[in-house]
């Protein structure tokens, strides 16, 4: 019962994710409930968002893998209440094992006032 993405938790995000091209997309809007300050998202949960982005768009290409590093730059405070596009993309990958992951989001008036970077690592399906 993914947080992000299934559809069952109760508490989850419950994000849908499409592939464009070379990037992998999601819509969210938040509510007072995922808050930190008055107004706005928390950035911790803003980091989940960008997190399964990146997650995603490995999923999308049958790659298992775990987030080994992430960094998160935070420009802007990100407004509750309006839809956010998430987008990700992979930057590099090396030996088929670690893979460059780059993340932004996007307000409805083009700004972008989060960008993320990460290092996932594939890892042995059968032990998810
Ligand atoms: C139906 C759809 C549902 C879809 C559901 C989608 C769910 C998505 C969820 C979102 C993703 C998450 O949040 S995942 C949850 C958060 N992440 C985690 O809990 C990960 C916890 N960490 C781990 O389990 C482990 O450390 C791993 C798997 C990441 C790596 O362990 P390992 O496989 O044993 O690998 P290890 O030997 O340590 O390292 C392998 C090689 O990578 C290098 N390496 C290790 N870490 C790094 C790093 N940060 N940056 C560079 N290189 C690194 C090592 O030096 C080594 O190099 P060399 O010696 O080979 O040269």
């Amino acid at each position: 019962m993914c947080f992000g993405c299934s559809e069952r938790n109760p508490i989850g995000l419950k994000l849908k994710f499409t592939m464009d091209g070379d990037k992998c997309r999601t819509e969210f809007v938040a509510g007072e409930e995922h808050q930190g300050w008055n107004g706005y998202m928390h950035g911790g949960l803003i980091a989940a968002l960008m997190d399964e982005t990146m997650a995603w768009w490995l999923w999308f290409k049958d790659i298992s893998i775990m987030t080994a590093e992430m960094t998160t730059r935070y420009s802007l405070g990100v407004p509750v209440n309006i839809k956010l596009t998430v987008e990700s993309w992979c930057e590099e990958e090396k030996r088929d094992r670690l893979f460059f992951m780059a993340a932004r989001i996007i307000l409805p008036d083009g700004k972008v006032p989060v960008t993320a970077k990460a290092k996932f690592l594939r890892i042995d399906p059968e032990k998810l």
